[in-house]
């Protein structure tokens, strides 16, 4: 029956229609409440989106012509009114590590085994949205709630399985900027997070409450409190449908875009039923922090590796996050260090030695958790979290920190210091070149350089060129960054992926598409909002 109907959506162009190919194992998840819950989300909620989005390009034009980001005059009263968020469920107390990874079946294994305490499953930065990964990655989730999740590896023979106390599980939808292409409602594509959103709810929710834990999202790259507001609309709809208590959804925001930085305290109280915690999503904040201020020649950001979560504005975007989250009685979770294990012992004790730095950073500041990319990370960052959280508390927010001084508009602005070189502009093109080829083919998170790189890390890369040629920076040894010095790199770069890759692996691979893609968007004269949506394009032209 519920095939009837979507067929005869389908022909009317009107109602929500799959549109995408048949993706095995894909009934059972368009079942008829799915379908109808996301039907009617997309009633309710879709249309709102461009709107918001529309609010993202005003301000944006406001900032482009001369104005810089600050604390909303309207919303004082918010920021100095003495509220709470409405509370945070047991199994969310302690959160001290963190592991993140795509929704492939054999890495949410592996993730809800890690030694950690939450394993984010990712539709966002880490997955390119493949009509057949996002299908996949919901299935995978639904028989991971089941406790009902195998895998054989088909070369090695390996065969997982999940432990008897796995880590809880909370999944990041998709950004509002990014659509779902192979569902249409009256013959639009739909908004990827109402996909990820409703699919991930509807066949969880019973379980995950059934067994003392609960539908829990991360929210990511959110703009604005207006965006908070739209979130906070979508899950009272959701509770009262489903007639759940009011609350019941719990989610987490990604603080990743310089304007959200100053609409904490706003975005908490818009959600304050269903919000759990912020979190630092450094890397997509530094492309914001470029993004956002592309137009100001005095905030050109310097060669990446520069960067670091000690600079001043950095650090001054850690502990508003804390002071603003205890403040409200939320968590305040850390971010990414994007280091990975290496092979050799010797290269791998410096890499542990650097999670541990970044770590204790965050864990000195008063976050109450954060982020492993790599289940080899967990021990190290746990110890860390161990040390300062202790026994006795399970986070730290009995850490307040209304004693420090302010923290001033100034401060999450100041122009970061540091070389820009031809080594980093080098290094830059070929992080983006590589992780924009795996990404088209449909891989989001790649190892490259001995860095995790994702759609928040390469976005960095590519956009930094694109700023130091706008603004016509010069590099360290005097050479003037133009789209022409940019362009005869490009292809010496290219040259040298290729021998690094070998001869084989870039005869097969989409190196050619992605220089490009890489090309274009770094010569255009506007900035392109994310490398994933013309990304998207290509990845999804033959499905
Ligand atoms: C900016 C942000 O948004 S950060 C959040 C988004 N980014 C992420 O989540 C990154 C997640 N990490 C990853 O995807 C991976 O660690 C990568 C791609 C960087 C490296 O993966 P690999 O090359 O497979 O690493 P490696 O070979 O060392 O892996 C060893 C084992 O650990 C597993 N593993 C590695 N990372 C993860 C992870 N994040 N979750 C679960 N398992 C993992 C691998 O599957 C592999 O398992 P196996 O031995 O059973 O085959
Ligand atoms: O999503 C996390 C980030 O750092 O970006
Ligand atoms: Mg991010």
């Amino acid at each position: 029956m519920a095939e009837h109907r979507l067929m005869q959506q389908q022909q009317s162009k009107t109602g929500l229609a799959i549109v995408g190919h048949e993706v095995t194992g894909q009934e059972s998840l368009f079942s008829e409440g799915a379908v109808s819950l996301l039907e009617a989300l997309c009633r309710e909620f879709a249309a709102e989106v461009p709107v918001l989005l529309g609010d993202r390009k005003q301000r944006q034009a406001r900032i482009d012509s001369g104005a810089l980001p600050d604390f909303l005059p309207h919303t004082q009263a918010i920021r100095d009114g003495d509220w709470q968020i409405r509370g945070i469920p047991a199994d969310l107390l302690d959160r001290r590590v963190e592991i993140t990874g795509p929704v492939e079946r054999k890495m949410v294994i592996n993730a809800l085994n890690a030694k950690v305490k939450v394993f984010m499953a990712d539709f966002e930065d880490s997955l390119a949205p493949s009509w057949q990964k996002v299908v996949e990655g919901q299935i995978n989730l639904r028989d991971a709630v089941r406790g009902d999740i195998e895998y054989t590896a088909p070369q090695s023979g390996k065969h997982y399985k999940l432990d008897p106390d796995p880590a809880v599980l909370v999944c990041r939808v998709r950004g509002l900027h990014l659509q779902e292409k192979h569902v249409e409602f009256n013959g639009l594509a739909i908004p990827g997070a109402l996909f990820d959103f409703a699919l991930y709810f509807y066949h969880n929710y019973r379980q995950l409450l059934a067994k003392g834990s609960g539908p829990y999202f991360y929210l990511p790259k959110l703009e604005s409190h207006l965006e908070a507001r739209w979130w906070a609309k979508v899950f009272a709809f959701v509770e009262d449908r489903f007639c759940l208590q009011s609350g019941a959804i719990k989610c987490t925001c990604l603080i990743e875009t310089l304007p959200a930085v100053f609409e904490m305290d706003e975005i908490l109280y818009e959600l304050r039923s269903n919000i759990v915690a912020l979190n630092c999503g450094r890397w997509d904040y530094i492309f914001s922090y470029i993004k956002t201020l592309k137009q100001h020649p005095d905030r050109v950001l310097p060669d990446r590796q520069a960067v670091t979560m000690d600079t001043p504005f950095l650090s001054a975007y850690s502990r508003l996050l804390i002071k603003t989250c205890h403040k409200r009685g939320a968590l305040a979770m850390g971010g990414m260090a994007a280091f990975i294990p290496a092979k050799d012992a010797g290269q791998n004790q410096a890499v542990l030695e650097r999670v541990r730095k970044d770590k204790e950073l965050e864990a000195r500041n008063g976050h109450d958790g954060t982020w492993v990319a790599h289940p080899g990370l967990a021990d190290t960052a746990m110890a860390i979290f161990n040390r300062y959280i202790g026994d006795e508390h399970c986070n730290q927010l009995h850490i307040t920190r209304d004693v420090d001084a302010p923290i001033l508009a100034s401060e999450l602005l100041r122009p970061c210091e540091g070389e820009r070189t031809e080594t980093g502009m080098r290094l830059n093109i070929r992080i983006a070149l590589q992780y924009i080829e795996a990404w088209i083919q449909g891989n989001g998170c790649v190892p490259i350089y001995g860095l995790m790189e994702d759609a928040a890390t390469a976005e960095i890369s590519r956009a930094s060129i694109w700023q130091w040629i706008q603004h016509g920076k010069s590099l360290s040894n005097g050479k003037l960054v133009t789209k022409a010095l940019f362009k005869d790199m490009l292809v010496e770069e290219l040259a040298k992926v290729k021998e690094e890759v070998g001869g084989d692996r870039f005869t097969h691979g989409k190196f050619t598409q992605a220089a490009v893609l890489l090309e274009q968007i770094t010569v255009s004269d506007e900035l392109v909002d994310f490398l994933t949506l013309p990304g998207y394009e290509i990845l999804t032209a033959k499905q």
